[in-house]
């Protein structure tokens, strides 16, 4: 039987098979994903193969393989730092929610989610939120950045979750896809899956308080099946995505807009800071590509390893 796995809690995974019906089920062997070290080898999302074992009166539900994944996310590992834990897998896409106040989101923050996401190979639909309470000039901000991440390629729509304004919009959007929600404590991804499906209880909300670093929080993602036709991936505490170890000069392949452009810099190993007939920085003279997406470049470039690390799980 084959089926996706809705749930894991370390050592049981809840799988939904394609007829309907969900399966506890254990895993046999080892499974070794090739290229990562992690402490959970089948994921939230994974599309597996399992069997049923009939061991007497008891029949338990088996893992035997995992098809391969068409994306994943992961974290380091909170007890054993070399190790990685697998939060989710194949999703079709993640919806960030963007404030500009209450709490405010930063374009570089936005910027190096979108990096980590693309260097994921996951969409992402850029939902600004509380349209219902800003002034002229906010919304003309909203405006302003709506329309420089759509020039880019990315899909935006401006919301107002407590309202239902154009949550129809996202609706539409997620229908027989998985998503997930991401976003900083307070943007309302609560209360936007609240909108989608009232009454549908997730774990979003922040560990509340102190530096929970070093200490070992499990937190299990799951996965969940809305009315219309959706599914959500729900993980607890995450702000943005987890890990993604990249290479300098990989990261300005994951600006789109620079990608488009980097084969008219004269070198072509150019990385865009000051050498000679760079075409991205006479894109950038031009307002062709803008400059707070330039300087979150900058900034994941020569800023601190952590930088771009793009560590911006938050835990
Ligand atoms: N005015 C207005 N307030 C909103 C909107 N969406 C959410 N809020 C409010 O913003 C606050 C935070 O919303 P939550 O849905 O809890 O935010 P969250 O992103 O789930 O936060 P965490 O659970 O901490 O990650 C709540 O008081 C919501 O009522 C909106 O569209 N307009
Ligand atoms: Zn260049």
């Amino acid at each position: 039987m084959q089926g996706i796995v809705y749930k894991s809690t370390g050592s049981w995974y809840t799988v939904k098979s394609d007829e309907g019906s969900f399966y506890e089920c254990r895993i046999k062997g080892k499974f070794r994903i090739k290229g990562i070290k992690s402490t959970n080898p089948v994921a939230v999302g994974d599309r597996v193969v399992f069997d049923l074992d009939k061991i007497g009166d008891e029949t338990t539900a088996v893992i035997s393989e995992i098809k391969e994944r068409k994306n994943y996310i992961i974290r380091k590992s909170v007890n054993l730092s070399k190790q990685t834990h697998i939060i989710a897998a194949n999703l079709d896409q993640v919806f960030l929610l963007i404030t500009l106040n209450n709490p405010q989101t930063f374009t570089s923050f936005i910027d190096r989610f979108l990096v980590t996401a693309e260097a994921y190979e996951i969409p992402v639909v850029l939902l600004f939120n509380k349209m219902d309470v800003y002034d002229k000039d906010e919304k003309a901000e909203v405006g302003y950045l709506a329309q420089l991440y759509r020039n880019i390629g990315y899909h935006c729509i401006e919301i107002a979750a407590k309202e239902g304004d154009n949550v129809e919009l996202v609706k539409d959007l997620m229908v027989n896809k998985t998503s997930m929600f991401a976003g900083h404590s307070g943007v309302g991804k609560s209360t936007l899956v609240n909108a989608l499906q009232p009454g549908l209880k997730l774990k979003t909300a922040e560990i509340s308080g102190q530096h929970l670093q070093g200490q070992h929080t499990t937190t299990f993602a799951e996965m969940y099946d809305l009315s219309f036709g959706a599914r959500i991936i729900d993980t607890p505490g995450i702000k943005g995505f987890g890990i993604v170890d990249m290479e300098q000069y990989e990261i300005g392949d994951y600006f789109p807009e620079f990608f488009a452009l980097k084969s008219r810099c004269k070198f072509n190993n150019c990385r865009h800071l000051d050498e000679p007939k760079c075409a991205i920085k006479a894109a950038l003279e031009v307002d062709e590509i803008a400059w707070s997406r330039y300087k979150s470049y900058v900034q994941m470039i020569t800023g601190e390893e952590e930088n771009y690390r793009t560590d911006i799980y938050k835990e």
